[in-house]
């Protein structure tokens, strides 16, 4: 049992600790930066030269060093530091460190991975990924915070992609703050060790891309951004039903924050595939380097593209990442160019791809719960589509909607109301009638998806280089639409005719055409007595061996008929009976695919299997009954009809 400790041994820590304080005030003071510059300008001390107080009043120099050692820190930060194996400096933590120390305002920018958490954590503190903060959609929580805020404040912003607004800044009344952006210089907005991949992939195959991607990707660590909660849960549910050979999981801002945080973890650790909103975009680093970073929808603009992209190459790892964007979209290719990201324009190949579109067709029919999610995350797709503030690039009038529908496994379109409102008034002038399927022109609709059958798409991993077909150019090369077209055709297109019901037909009349095409009454052929057969139907004698040889004629059959059942009862049980032998190896097959996504859900799938077997037992015996019923019900029927034919 641990001793309390005494008031003495307390009052000589504390004089000890208020000593250190003194010491490191004193050493801050003496060897401040000046305001202004950027302390990685200055020579780095030699080595073993000595640190902290060298005479009575004179100290070591701490800007410009490169070593967490050489700092005025604590004696508990430096340890602890040391314990997680932190001993030189990044760039920005190099930069800012100095003067966060003595007390100024920062503004610091670094690209993704740099290490920008300790440098705010070490002098603590924080207004983390600053320019989303600043975002309008967070106005009111900030202005929260700050009014919690006591006046005279240290207050520092970091970001990869900072803001530099003087009415951003001055809302949170930053004083002279220092500037510290160390990676101006480079010739890239993004980390070096990172392989950028863009990829146009027309709406309807950007599953079966995706699908595909997966496959071929087994033994990497992806995370996959999509643009919505709705859209992250379908494609989630969907894939996960179909077993693809790793495990998935999905996060997003719906989820309670231990869920995240276990999800969160968990991808840390297990190699695997997350499916994202833009709550996993920005500032999360995953210890056990992320391979790739996919990104299924299109960025709502640069920034949000380059914090995607920085979950991978982080610090000193490599990484690699894939965007898929709409013919469409590729105005995106000439703002990543402008912000200095260097991405690869690359064709996708024909020879891998998996389309998965039937796939989730046969499981949107078995499980109904599930075409509701699909429908869900077609909706949800479009409005943020819509809602996009740049519509240079994004414009959902020139979205193949039907297509689209068709391969999220959907057999119809579902309604869309909020289009139906915004656009009445512009169906007019546009060519494109997203809201009227049925006077739409194909030709405008399917852009980019005209052309030959399926090409498509990813390369093995083991054979990566042959896989990714390097195009002709990179982001530099400017496409035209018919290169797009014949870059990516469409995997299939799902033309649905419109059937239109005359509610003026007349209803009830069968027609009967003579040998020579002349129309007849219903029935003519028995009733008119000059028609061959019908002459002798009418005959009582004929008649009456007519309806006998029927009779017989349907008995017979349905004693065929009731053989052929109990043969496809007796298969279907043997069948059950195999299954349920064989389960529990299936059983333990999946539960990669859902250990790990979600915990709970693997206790009812146990549930569920044993619920299956005695209600699928029950069911049998019911459905046995069932058709017996139904057998006797139809013989009545036909008995019934014959005799008041005879009548
Ligand atoms: N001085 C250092 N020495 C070694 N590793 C470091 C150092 N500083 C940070 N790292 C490591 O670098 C990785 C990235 O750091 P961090 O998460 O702070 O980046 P960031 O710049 O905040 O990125 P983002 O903009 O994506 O939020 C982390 O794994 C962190 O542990």
């Amino acid at each position: 049992m641990r001793r309390p400790k005494s008031k003495e041994f307390r009052k000589q820590q504390r004089l000890s600790e208020e000593d250190e304080i003194n010491l490191l005030n004193s050493w801050i003071q003496a060897q401040k930066p000046d305001s202004g510059t950027n302390p990685m300008s200055l020579k780095p001390l030699p080595k073993n030269s000595p640190v902290g107080r060298l005479g009575d009043n004179t100290f070591s120099r701490y800007a410009g060093v490169v070593r967490f050692e050489q700092l005025p820190l604590s004696k508990k930060t430096k340890d602890a530091l040391r314990a997680s194996k932190f001993v030189s400096m990044t760039d920005i933590q190099r930069a800012s460190l100095p003067h966060s120390l003595c007390g100024r305002d920062v503004l610091g920018a670094a690209k993704t991975g740099s290490g920008k958490t300790l440098a705010f954590i070490i002098p603590v503190l924080v207004l983390d990924e600053a320019d989303r903060i600043l975002d309008s959609g967070f106005k009111r929580e900030l202005n929260a915070i700050i009014s919690q805020l006591p006046k005279r404040r240290q207050t520092m912003l970091f970001s990869a992609t900072q803001t530099k607004s003087v009415q951003d800044l001055a809302r949170l009344s930053l004083k002279d703050p220092e500037y510290l952006s160390v990676h101006e210089e480079s010739i890239t907005a993004t980390p070096t060790l990172l392989k950028q991949i863009v990829m146009t992939v027309p709406l309807d195959q950007k599953l079966d891309m995706l699908w595909s991607f997966i496959k071929t990707h087994l033994q990497s660590k992806t995370l996959v951004f999509l643009s919505s909660c709705k859209q992250v849960k379908y494609v989630f549910e969907a894939f996960k039903k179909l077993h693809p050979g790793i495990p998935l999981k999905c996060l997003h801002g719906r989820m309670k924050q231990e869920k995240r945080m276990a999800i969160y973890s968990e991808f840390c650790e297990k190699r695997s595939v997350l499916f994202s909103t833009d709550v996993a975009a920005r500032g999360l680093d995953f210890n056990k380097a992320v391979d790739w970073v996919v990104q299924v929808d299109c960025p709502e603009n640069v920034a949000s593209y380059i914090h995607r992209v920085g979950r991978t190459a982080r610090y000193k790892s490599d990484g690699k990442s894939v965007l898929f964007l709409l013919p469409s979209e590729t105005q995106m290719l000439e703002k990543l160019k402008a912000a200095k990201v260097p991405v690869h324009l690359t064709k996708p190949r024909k020879e891998l791809l998996q389309p998965v579109s039937s796939l989730l067709a046969s499981l949107l029919v078995k499980y109904p719960e599930l075409q509701l999610r699909a429908q869900r995350a077609f909706v949800t797709y479009l409005r943020s589509i819509h809602l996009q503030k740049d519509k240079e690039i994004f414009d959902v009038l020139k979205l193949p909607i039907d297509e689209y529908s068709a391969s999220l496994g959907l057999p119809m379109t579902p309604k869309i109301r909020f289009l139906n409102r915004n656009i009445k008034s512009k169906a007019v002038s546009t060519k494109s009638s997203l809201v009227e399927p049925e006077v739409r022109n194909k030709e405008n609709v399917l852009e980019g998806s005209r052309g030959k059958p399926a090409t498509v798409v990813f390369k093995d991993e083991e054979t990566e280089n042959d896989l990714l077909h390097a195009a002709d150019t990179s982001s530099e090369g400017n496409m035209t639409s018919t290169e797009i077209g014949e870059l990516v055709p469409a995997t299939r297109l799902l033309k649905k005719k419109k059937l239109k019901i005359n509610l003026h037909r007349p209803l009830g009349k069968r027609v009967v055409f003579d040998d020579e095409g002349n129309t007849l009454p219903p029935l003519a052929t028995i009733a008119d007595p000059q028609s061959g057969k019908g002459t002798s139907i009418l005959d009582p004698e004929q008649k009456a061996e007519y309806y006998k040889r029927m009779r017989e004629d349907l008995k017979k059959a349905d004693k065929e008929d009731k053989l052929v059942e109990r043969q496809r009862l007796r298969e279907k049980r043997i069948k059950q009976k195999m299954k349920w032998k064989g389960g529990d190896e299936e059983e333990e097959d999946s539960q990669d695919d859902i250990s790990g996504s979600e915990g709970d859900e693997t206790v009812n799938r146990r549930h569920n299997k044993s619920k299956i077997y005695f209600d699928s037992d029950s069911d049998e015996g019911e459905r046995k009954q069932a058709s017996r019923d139904q057998l006797a019900e139809q013989e009545a029927l036909a008995l019934k009809l014959l005799q008041s034919m005879q009548a």
